[in-house]
């Protein structure tokens, strides 16, 4: 297998630090269909980690009764809403994302599914796929066709055992999650500790993170820190590798003042500037 190992020179090989002459127009529009009744937080962290990754504008697609949550939790973004209140039941918008990200918090109730289903069959827009939207396409296998080539799929280990079933060792696990990565042509983000990112045959083993990622949320904010980076521009397998090294980099430069347990999710967010600059510093 001989992963590709994700340090500081093969970020510095992919990071694109700002122009100073771009504009909010041109930085990337993010669209997030995310949350649940009970579940906006997961639209929320998304779109705040979105936000903070440098997208210009962000759009939260939610539930009726997600509303306020996110115009009061997050000024800075724009809200759509599906016309059920507590869960997405048909995903309509009339703006033009670069790229979209899918799945935190959605839940799996029928309408739900069928939602995303449409959506599937309609959409051509660089897509991620996480949570929720991951355990409807295990589902429905079919509907797996309906990804754009090179969609970015963001399972954690329960996840990933719904896409690709069981395995027997480590090495089978891999030899499966390429086997779905070629057959699908899809980018598997294989969240774990580490991360490792497989894109056909190709393995990336991300060099970043910590114990202090285990906690709610961490993984809907890796959501929108890559649909962030699809959105600017970057080819889906370097948005895929910038934003786990990021995500986890925030951690690291956390822990001395945190520690593991009293790192939250929205650390991640708080702590993307840093991680940005410490990029920046290298170069
Ligand atoms: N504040 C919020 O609104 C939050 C919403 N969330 C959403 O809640 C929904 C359910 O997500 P969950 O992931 O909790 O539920 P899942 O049922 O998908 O996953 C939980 C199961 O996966 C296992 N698992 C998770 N990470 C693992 C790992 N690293 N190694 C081995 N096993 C692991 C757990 O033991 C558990 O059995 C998702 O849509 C998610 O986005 C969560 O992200 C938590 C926060
Ligand atoms: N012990 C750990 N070490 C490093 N990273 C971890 C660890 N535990 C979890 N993570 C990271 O945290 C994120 C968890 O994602 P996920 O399980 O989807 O969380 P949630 O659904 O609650 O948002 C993943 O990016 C994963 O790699
Ligand atoms: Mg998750």
């Amino acid at each position: 297998m001989n992963p590709i190992y994700i340090d500081q020179n093969e970020i510095l090989k992919r990071y694109k630090p700002i122009d100073a002459h771009t504009h909010k127009g041109i930085q990337g529009h993010a669209l997030i269909i995310a949350g649940s009744y009970g579940k906006i937080g997961a639209a929320v962290l998304a779109v705040k980690g979105c936000l903070r990754t440098g997208c210009g504008l962000v759009t939260a697609f939610v539930p009726k009764c997600g509303y306020q949550i996110v115009q009061i939790a997050i000024p800075e973004a724009m809200v759509l809403t599906d016309v059920e209140k507590k869960h997405i039941s048909a995903i309509v918008f009339d703006i033009k994302p670069q790229a979209i990200g899918i799945g935190p918090g959605i839940g799996q109730e029928e309408p739900t599914q069928k939602a995303l289903h449409e959506f599937l069959i309609a959409n051509n827009i660089p897509l991620v796929v996480d949570a929720d939207a991951l355990n409807i396409l295990s589902k429905n296998r079919s509907w797996l066709t309906l990804l754009p080539s090179k969609t970015i799929l963001t399972p954690h280990p329960k996840e990933l055992e719904r896409l690709i079933g069981e395995w027997d060792s480590e090495e089978e696990k891999f030899q499966k999650t390429i086997d779905f990565s070629l057959h699908y042509d899809v980018i598997v983000v294989m969240k774990g500790a580490p991360t490792y990112i497989i894109d056909a045959e190709t393995v990336y083993r991300n060099s970043t993170g910590n114990a202090a990622l285990a906690t709610a949320g961490s993984g809907d904010v890796l959501t929108g820190i890559i649909t962030s980076l699809l959105a600017q521009s970057y080819e889906p397998i370097d948005a895929a590798i910038l934003g786990v090294y990021l995500h986890g980099l925030t951690a690291d430069i956390a822990l001395p003042e945190t520690g593991h347990q009293a790192f939250i999710a929205s650390d991640i967010i708080s702590n993307i500037g840093k991680a940005y600059l410490s990029l920046e510093n290298l170069e």
